[in-house]
């Protein structure tokens, strides 16, 4: 329970919050959509005066017809030195580095000596692992349906493919940083951990993520190589969304190396194509993952309806007559009943937050 004096702390801090914000042209509600290590996320509304002054966050929220936006608040005079100094630079630079329509954009920034503040665009159907969640408990079984999830990852893997092109490794892809817009598509958001790199093959030391999505190679404090260490995040954030759990579940890295060595299971049945996918991204050794384009082509990434489609064009130069089976073209061999487990948010980073890592 939070003390007297505590909440009455919060409660002026939040005023405060609220007034800054206004002379910033921004009414900050008091629902508060999520929260990190040391920020909280709000949910804001654009004032007329601000949509006046800023034309791309006007065209975007005409064309969004609604004026809301997420406010994340920072406090910086809470955080460690480095957090500011240098992971909030980097997600600066990553937001605006990135291409709007598969990253959450960043559409303003106004800080003072206590905090900043990140007016971003709003994912309103917030984020990933939520939804994997509500949706495992709607069907009654864990984990999402393998089309759904096929839709979710390809977007996944494109947006992936284009921070790496633009020579951005994200260092922390989780379920909780994988957003969710009003019309269902991802947006990639928390670059608190991005690096740029110049070349393709350095390596890098910091530890950067949550344990349960980070590479072996990471945990076992090895150089590592940014892009393959994405390419494990992206092999969990897989399993996690067709079985809705996560593949290897430790707080302590060194049991999390154990694990990984027993090997992969599959407690509950995917088809063949899906697991090979998730085995080809969660190898041990970093070279032996399958690369960003093995993965964007790989069988289960083709949707088993165009692809029957497709075949039988080929064959009979007309399209195949509609049978149940295409109707629903889902490869999971049905669900087994299964208590209710839901996937929790990821353990925190090593050493409580990871900012005192290598640069
Ligand atoms: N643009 C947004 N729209 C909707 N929800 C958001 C948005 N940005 C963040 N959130 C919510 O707030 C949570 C925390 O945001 P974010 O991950 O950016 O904070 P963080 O301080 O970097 O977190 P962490 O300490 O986990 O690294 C997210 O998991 C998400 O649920």
């Amino acid at each position: 329970m939070k003390s007297c004096a505590k909440r009455e702390a919060d409660r002026k801090t939040f005023l405060e919050q609220v007034r800054e914000s206004k002379e910033n042209g921004y009414l900050l509600s008091s629902r508060k959509i999520g929260s990190g290590a040391f920020s909280k996320v709000y949910l804001g509304y654009a004032t007329q005066e601000k949509l006046k002054q800023n034309y791309k966050l006007a065209s975007d929220l005409r064309s969004k017809r609604h004026a809301m936006v997420a406010i994340k608040i920072i406090s910086t005079d809470k955080a460690p030195l480095e957090y500011s100094r240098k992971f909030l630079p980097r997600e600066i630079y990553s937001l605006n580095a990135t291409y709007k329509h598969i990253n959450i954009q960043l559409y303003e920034m106004y800080r003072n000596s206590r905090r900043t503040y990140l007016v971003l665009e709003l994912a309103s159907r917030g984020d990933l692992l939520e939804h994997i969640n509500a949706t495992s408990d709607r069907r009654e079984c864990p984990g999402l349906e393998e089309e759904e999830a096929r839709r979710l990852f390809r977007q996944i893997v494109s947006a992936v493919a284009h921070c790496h092109n633009v020579g951005i490794v994200h260092r922390d892809l989780k379920c909780e940083n994988i957003l969710l817009d009003e019309r269902g598509f991802i947006k990639l958001t928390d670059f608190g951990f991005a690096n740029r790199y110049s070349l393709r093959n350095s390596l890098m030391s910091t530890f950067c993520g949550s344990v349960a999505y980070t590479a072996p190679e990471i945990l076992m404090s090895k150089k590592y190589n940014g892009e393959l260490a994405d390419l494990w995040s992206l092999g969990v954030i897989l399993y996690a969304m067709v079985t809705g759990k996560l593949p290897f579940k430790e707080r302590q890295p060194h049991k999390m190396i154990h694990m990984i060595k027993q090997g992969l299971s599959f407690r509950q049945p995917l088809s063949p194509e899906c697991q090979s996918l998730i085995q080809g991204l969660l190898q041990l050794k970093p070279g032996a993952r399958l690369g960003l384009q093995q993965v964007a082509t790989h069988r289960w990434m083709l949707p088993a309806t165009s692809a029957i489609f497709q075949q039988a064009l080929n064959a009979t130069g007309r399209p195949p007559e509609r049978s149940p089976a295409l109707e629903k073209p889902s490869a999971q061999g049905g669900c087994l009943p299964c208590p209710r487990v839901c996937l929790q948010r990821a353990a925190p980073q090593l050493g409580g937050t990871g900012w005192g890592a290598l640069g």
